[in-house]
């Protein structure tokens, strides 16, 4: 059985869909730290969050950062986009793309994880392609009402259908085949 992983969130949203694709194979524990998120590329960004978490809880430890990236913007919002939905809300992001005949986007998602202060964290990346479109479905998490895949938007789906092909899924199946081979070589 392998050890419980340390998942380092302030977001409830995201701890309940890790647990749900990961366990019950790998035990999730949680902690909540207020990350500072520096400047920088997804990876970049990730990378410094997990380096702050190991050397807090002196210990292994996973972290994850989530960027929507619209491509006529050249990939921004990115990283910031957690400021840009608090500030103009699913409007707001449907407004930013109003100048451009291309609405398409890419969910991506980061995780990083550390063996433990000083050590270089290894990252885990998801990426799903989709489009901008009006507000539809229960606005329980995030952006997931404009965000559409395959015709429906994320906030559409049931969980388990999200949970299959989102950006976080697909992150995730990257982590668990590197955690098993780990095991193996243990
Ligand atoms: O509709 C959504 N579907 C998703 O699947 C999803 N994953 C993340 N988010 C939102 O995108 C921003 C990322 O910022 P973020 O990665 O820094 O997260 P966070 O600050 O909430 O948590 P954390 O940094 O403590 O882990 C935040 O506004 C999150 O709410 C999502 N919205
Ligand atoms: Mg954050």
């Amino acid at each position: 059985m392998a050890p419980p992983i340390q998942f380092i969130t302030g977001n409830a949203n995201k701890l309940r869909e890790v647990k749900a694709i990961l366990e019950p194979q790998i035990e999730i524990q949680s902690q909540s730290l207020d990350l500072e998120e520096i400047q920088g590329t997804i990876e970049e960004v990730a990378e410094s969050k997990c380096r702050r978490a190991a050397d807090l809880v002196n210990g292994p430890v996973l972290v994850e950062d989530t960027a929507l990236c619209f491509n006529a913007l050249g990939g921004l919002p990115g990283p910031y986009i957690k400021w840009f939905l608090d500030k103009t809300g699913h409007q707001g992001l449907n407004n930013l793309l109003a100048a451009y005949e291309d609405k398409s986007a890419e969910a991506v998602c980061t995780f990083a994880y550390s063996p433990g202060p000083g050590r270089d964290p290894i990252i885990f990346q998801g990426r799903t392609p989709g489009r901008i479109v009006p507000a539809r479905g229960p606005s329980k998490f995030g952006w997931d009402p404009v965000f559409e895949f395959e015709g429906k938007t994320y906030a559409e789906m049931e969980s388990a259908e999200k949970n299959k092909i989102s950006h976080r899924a697909r992150a995730l199946k990257k982590l668990q085949t590197w955690f098993e081979s780990q095991q193996e070589t243990a």
